[in-house]
């Protein structure tokens, strides 16, 4: 059996056919979900993708959250499937309470775009079980609204319970408190991180690299051994 992972498109995605592609590459089938389409398709899992969601008017992913796609997105995630948010897709995330905290601008106020190293903190997560705990990966970054923030409360919980998935290394690129790059949720089946894995699965592009690629082998295997 094939699995099927759902790639969601907004009005304003930008990497829904990367994301898409990376799918494909892992070994598992891409199944195209639209924006206003309540029904999930019964897909095996859903990852958000990046890019501008409805403009990011009001807040990235603001809107987004109360589209009807995500009405079943954020039924289903409580009920254990697994759902990746990148970038726009982490902002949606945390939008839609699937994840504490919340993104705000780059302390810089500007946009950037730029390889970036991470340390994968949390090994154990649906999307994440290929890489290594304490291992070091670089991913593309490239955002607007990139600075992860929560209350003090939330912040020891998620360092206490483990749940930070990922960490800028060498550089906080937007001022991210305890230079978190991704997290996850308690039940570790939601995941969302601001660099792109989506865009670096592929040695013959981009860096070169093919650190981003594990994410979509770790939950492939996770859905065939179920
Ligand atoms: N690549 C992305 O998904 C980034 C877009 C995002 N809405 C931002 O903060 O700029």
């Amino acid at each position: 059996m094939t699995a099927r992972i759902g790639v969601v498109t907004f009005p304003g995605s930008l990497d829904d056919r990367d994301t898409q592609r990376a799918i494909r590459l892992a070994g598992a089938e891409p199944v195209a979900l639209w924006h206003k389409d309540k029904n999930l398709h019964q897909v095996d899992a859903v990852v958000l993708p990046g890019g501008f969601s409805y403009g990011d008017y009001l807040r990235a992913g603001a809107i987004s959250r109360f589209s009807p796609v995500m009405e079943t997105v954020i039924e289903q995630a409580k009920a254990g499937l697994p759902v990746l948010g990148i970038c726009n897709g982490f902002q949606v995330l945390t939008e839609a309470h699937l994840l504490p905290g919340g993104m705000l601008g780059n302390d810089h106020l500007h946009f950037i775009c730029r390889d970036q190293k991470l340390r994968v903190e949390n090994a154990e997560t649906a999307w994440t079980s290929d890489y290594n705990a304490g291992q070091e990966i670089h991913i593309p970054l490239k955002n607007m609204d990139g600075r992860y923030v929560a209350d003090q409360y939330t912040l020891d919980k998620l360092e206490a319970e483990g749940r930070v998935v990922f960490r800028y290394l060498d550089f906080n690129p937007n001022g991210s408190l305890n230079d978190i790059a991704g997290i996850t949720n308690e039940a570790g089946n939601v995941v969302g991180l601001m660099p792109h894995p989506e865009h670096a699965v592929e040695p013959l592009v981009g860096s070169g690299r093919t650190d981003g690629l594990p994410f979509f082998t770790s939950i492939l295997k996770k859905l065939v051994n179920a």
